[in-house]
């Protein structure tokens, strides 16, 4: 059975139909990507995916998160489902961390959610342990101190190993990571990518990966959804479309993206 299921989805807002009858799905353990240019709809079909769409929005189809239809969830289900099924990282981290709380606080917050979820009690000293382990998994240097500061004392990209820290925490089957580097600097998004590369294979998670950046979707997915103006174009192994897009807008995509890809390096 697929982890996620993706059915004739259409999302439509205004009079307009911004995602239009797309289909896709993850395996467990499958690494996929969802690339387009900006407003093609990638970021809304996440959302979707996870019950989070903005108001307002008309959705159609079919959304099968292990095994729970999304689509028309109330929103007491869809608690249960995010964290637990499917965990993010977006963009931006400082939208996901809290501005006026430590950081060790925060990442604290899904481990004892997860303990509670799953019916145990954790003393603190547990909480700081796993809080630990966490940041040093996501190759965190001086933890003491991190644990001791606010967002705003850490720089970006250890402010997205935060944010991938929490998204652990909530050990879920389906991380979905939003262009969780665009907001970096090259050296950092290189990091992060092979950072969270390793996580996802050794947690045997699957992702489903979004950028409109086709090198970096090949960094770190096996196969590949094409979306343009919220339709799906062209879908297949990563390396594969990467080597021989089909369709010509594919093709720009690659061609865009080929000084990036030289800035990046070879893959680890
Ligand atoms: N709340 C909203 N109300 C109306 N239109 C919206 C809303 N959110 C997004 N859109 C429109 O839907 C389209 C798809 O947006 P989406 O954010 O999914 O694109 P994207 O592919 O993720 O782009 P980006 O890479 O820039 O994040 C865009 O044209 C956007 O302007």
């Amino acid at each position: 059975m697929s982890l996620l299921d993706i059915r004739g989805l259409t999302l439509s807002t205004g009079g307009q139909t911004l995602v239009s009858d797309v289909s896709f799905s993850i395996a467990p353990g499958e690494r996929l990507g969802l690339i387009g240019e900006s407003g093609s709809g990638k970021s809304l079909t996440a959302l979707a995916t996870i019950g989070l769409l903005p108001r307002g929005f008309r959705v159609q189809g079919s959304i099968k998160l292990d095994g729970h239809e999304v689509v028309g969830a109330s929103e007491s289900a869809m608690i249960a489902l995010r964290g637990a099924t499917a965990a993010t990282v977006f963009q931006e981290p400082l939208t996901a961390l809290n501005p006026l709380m430590k950081v060790g606080k925060q990442v604290a917050e899904p481990v004892v959610r997860r303990h509670r979820r799953a019916g145990e009690t954790v003393d603190r000293a547990a909480v700081a342990r796993e809080v630990h382990s966490l940041l040093e998994r996501v190759s965190l240097p001086d933890i003491d101190r991190i644990v001791k500061s606010y967002p705003y004392e850490i720089s970006g990209g250890q402010r997205q190993r935060v944010a991938i820290a929490m998204a652990l925490a909530c050990r879920p089957k389906l991380l979905i990571a939003d262009e969780p580097t665009t907001a970096l600097d090259v050296t950092t998004q290189v990091e992060i990518l092979d950072l969270l590369s390793g996580l996802v294979r050794e947690d045997d998670m699957a992702l489903l990966f979004i950028s409109h950046d086709l090198p970096v979707v090949a960094r770190v997915t096996e196969n590949v959804v094409v979306l343009r103006r919220g339709e799906v174009i062209e879908r297949g192994q990563v390396h594969a479309v990467f080597d021989e897009p089909k369709h010509e807008y594919t093709r720009s995509l690659v061609d865009a993206a080929t000084a990036f890809d030289k800035a990046l390096g070879p893959a680890r």
